[in-house]
């Protein structure tokens, strides 16, 4: 993609995959003005997804969004996109026991809500886990808004490359061999 981001609708409906300069590697979609999708591929909650994320998402000057949402783990997260210059900066602000249990976090979470909320009851919250890192975006793409595809199964090794060889979308943006 070479479009130049200028508006918030330039961002809304764009889908990312990004590397941390710690190897963390994270998809994410702006599903709308005030829902986000994600799947990460590695890390230390690596399997695990996430759609329809309530967050709240502005332009803060052209070109340059921040995003920032707070989860049913207890897990919060500010993420600043600099699409224009292929960089991002994110703040993962984790709860102790996502730290010591990240296996509990590691499913599709839509479908595990209680499971979240009793963990983050039953567990400590503090000291919390704070990760700030530069990402690297290694693929964007213009999926549409509210686009139901985009993350719409759990990750697999292959995933990033296959979406970063053209593979897994047709050219409306529709998961191939569905
Ligand atoms: C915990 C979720 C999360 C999603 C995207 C991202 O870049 C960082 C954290």
């Amino acid at each position: 993609m070479t479009k130049k981001f200028e508006t918030l609708d330039d961002f809304l409906g764009t889908h990312f995959i990004y590397t941390y300069d710690n190897g963390w590697e994270y998809e994410w979609y702006a599903k709308n003005d005030h829902t986000v999708d994600y799947r990460i591929h590695g890390g230390m909650v690596a399997g695990r997804w996430v759609t329809d994320q309530e967050a709240n998402i502005v332009m803060l000057t052209a070109g340059i969004y921040n995003i920032s949402w707070t989860e049913p783990t207890g897990t919060d997260v500010a993420l600043d996109f600099l699409p224009n210059e292929n960089k991002i900066h994110g703040t993962i602000f984790f709860p102790k026991w996502v730290e010591e249990h990240p296996e509990i976090t590691v499913t599709y979470q839509n479908e595990h809500i209680d499971l979240m909320e009793e963990s983050r009851e039953k567990y400590e919250t503090y000291p919390k886990l704070v990760v700030p890192e530069f990402a690297k975006i290694t693929y964007m793409g213009d999926a549409g808004q509210n686009n139901e595809d985009v993350i719409s199964e759990a990750p697999y090794a292959s995933m990033p490359d296959d979406i970063r060889a053209g593979k897994y979308f047709d050219e409306n943006y529709k998961r191939v061999n569905k």
